[in-house]
């Protein structure tokens, strides 16, 4: 391990979950690393990943557990959900039933995970335009009403947003444990729903400056 990712200000540990084959070892991946790389084997049970992020001078670990979706180590990934400060749950925007199982992943997180858990619904393979099957409004609509942090639309294959959900994550989560964050307006807002209280950190990086996506306005 980098000897960088040993010093820290703030550990925050992440759970992904979601259906097989959504892409969430690949988001992982392109979150520690940058790079997409085409993965022919499922995960088994659940494999960890360490990145240090460093957010207006606080070095914030982000612990990211990656589960496997496939229900036969359901068992073993549930026990890993009660520790998690966050969990992104995602989905394959181009499947329609990974979308629809989000709902049963909400309740998994509901029965099994701390109550206070900060959430986000995750769109993955945004590339995948011309097999969308879900529309963001869908998912913007559910993430309001579940109370979630906000919906994303990702692609980990273009590395599109991928660092700005985990950056959100952090910036919420240093939000919540009472460190001021400033509130950025910039031009990736438009990325994200964001629940519109005042507690509600928003959401920037200089790489997304060319997305024209406008916020989901529900
Ligand atoms: N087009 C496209 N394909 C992707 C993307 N992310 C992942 N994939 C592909 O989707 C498949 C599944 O990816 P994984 O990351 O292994 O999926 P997973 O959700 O971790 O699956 P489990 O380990 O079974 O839970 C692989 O063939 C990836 O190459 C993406 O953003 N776009």
């Amino acid at each position: 391990m980098d000897p960088q990712e040993d010093s820290f200000d703030f550990l925050f540990k992440i759970i992904l979950i979601g259906d097989s084959n959504v892409g969430k070892t690949c988001l992982v991946q392109s979150f520690k690393t940058g790079q997409f790389s085409e993965r022919q084997q499922n995960t088994i049970g659940v494999d960890f990943t360490v990145r240090t992020l460093n957010i207006e001078g606080r070095r914030v670990k982000m612990q990211v557990w990656d589960t496997a979706g496939q229900e036969r180590f359901r068992t073993i990934t549930q026990s890993y959900y009660r520790s998690a400060h966050g969990a992104m749950i995602a989905y394959d925007i181009s499947r329609r039933a990974t979308f629809d199982s989000v709902q049963r992943w909400i309740h998994e997180l509901q029965q099994f995970g701390a109550a206070n858990v900060l959430t986000a619904l995750i769109g993955n393979k945004r590339d995948l335009e011309a097999e969308r099957e879900v529309r963001f409004e869908e998912a913007c609509k559910l993430a309001e009403a579940k109370g979630m942090l906000a919906a994303v639309e990702t692609s980990a294959r273009d590395a599109w947003s991928v660092e700005e959900a985990f950056v959100m994550m952090a910036r919420q989560l240093l939000l919540q444990n009472g460190m001021s964050v400033k509130q950025d307006d910039g031009e990736a807002a438009a990325r994200v729903l964001l629940r519109t209280n005042s507690h509600t950190v928003s959401l920037s990086s200089p790489s997304s400056a060319h997305d024209s996506k406008k916020p989901c306005e529900c």
